[in-house]
């Protein structure tokens, strides 16, 4: 019906305190892929950015809203309004429907909307399998500072690790953030200077994720690389049943037991066979709190 196809921004103070008091997540990337940014009109955009900020106000310690689109136009209002609403950075991605060709043409589309908002951190989100631009970062990244002095960092999700490991190698004398969007591979870009990561899963392996972070920073690699294939047991599992962002919001909603509703056209909603099969998945590993299959379960991560 009608609401199941409009946004209930009454959970999104839910979710907040969810985020940093389940999962000790603190950092908030609004309006991404997760998020169905590109999904949404101009105006939710806004009230979910204008939520988020209100409701994360003193409890969250970092917001970045997504302000990509098509149209340089609507990406500036939204960059303008993100530094309206006191937002502490906005990222974009490369337009992708009539798309930049080389790397001058993107930067000169990024900096336009980084201008819209002179006063926030800026961060390229390098998603090349969802725009299909797939200009190498590595070259994005040469020489931007001087064409986008608020250019702060890279959201890298793509596979490519050398093209993640010389963005990192090339640009060691600047203070840019690289955050990794392949949860499944953080270990490895951890490894190649990673220094933070931002994911889909981290809205409900967030705590298990800081573990492991943890033994990374402690220099205790083994116990690094035991969470991290606890984390790959499980996304391997649900790649094979078909993952994405709707098969997102559905286990989002299972470990949270907040509503976060189907997904919008040209999404469909996850099969009810799927969530059964992730939620047994989540359990058999101890992902899930209620856990009631602890004895004899040999396939547990803790
Ligand atoms: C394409 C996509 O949604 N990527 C997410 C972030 O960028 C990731 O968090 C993945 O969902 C995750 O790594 C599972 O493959
Ligand atoms: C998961 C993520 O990085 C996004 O929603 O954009």
């Amino acid at each position: 019906g009608k609401w199941e196809r409009e946004i209930n921004f009454s959970v999104i103070g839910q979710y907040v305190d969810y985020l940093v008091e389940e999962q000790g997540v603190k950092n908030i990337f609004v309006n991404g892929t997760t998020g169905e940014g590109l999904s949404l009109s101009i105006s939710e955009r806004r009230r979910v950015a204008e939520e988020w900020v209100t409701k994360g106000r003193n409890k969250l310690d970092q917001i970045v809203i997504h302000v990509g689109a098509l149209s340089l136009k609507e990406s500036q209002e939204l960059a303008q309004h993100a530094a309206e609403i006191g937002a502490d950075g906005i990222a974009v991605i490369a337009p992708f429907f009539l798309k930049p060709w080389n790397k001058d043409v993107l930067i000169n589309f990024l900096k336009e909307v980084a201008a819209a908002a002179p006063a926030l951190p800026f961060y390229y989100y390098h998603i090349p399998a969802l725009t299909g631009v797939k200009i190498r970062a590595e070259e994005v990244l040469g020489g931007i500072q001087e064409k986008i002095p608020t250019f702060q960092g890279l959201k890298f999700s793509d596979t490519d690790l050398l093209d993640f490991g010389q963005c990192v190698d090339q640009n060691r004398q600047r203070q840019f953030a690289f955050l990794f969007g392949v949860d499944e591979q953080l270990l490895s870009a951890l490894v190649m200077g990673a220094t933070g990561a931002v994911g889909s899963t981290y809205n409900y392996l967030g705590k298990k994720t800081n573990q492991m972070l943890e033994a990374f920073e402690r220099k205790d690699f083994s116990s690094a690389l035991n969470h991290q294939f606890c984390i790959q047991r499980f996304i391997n599992f649900v790649v094979k049943l078909g993952f994405g962002v709707s098969q997102t919001k559905a286990i989002m909603t299972l470990v949270s037991g907040i509503p976060m509703g189907p997904p919008r056209l040209p999404l469909q909603k996850a099969s009810r066979e799927f969530t059964d099969n992730a939620e047994a998945k989540l359990r058999s590993l101890d992902f899930l709190s209620f856990n009631d299959l602890k004895d004899g379960n040999l396939g547990a991560c803790s």
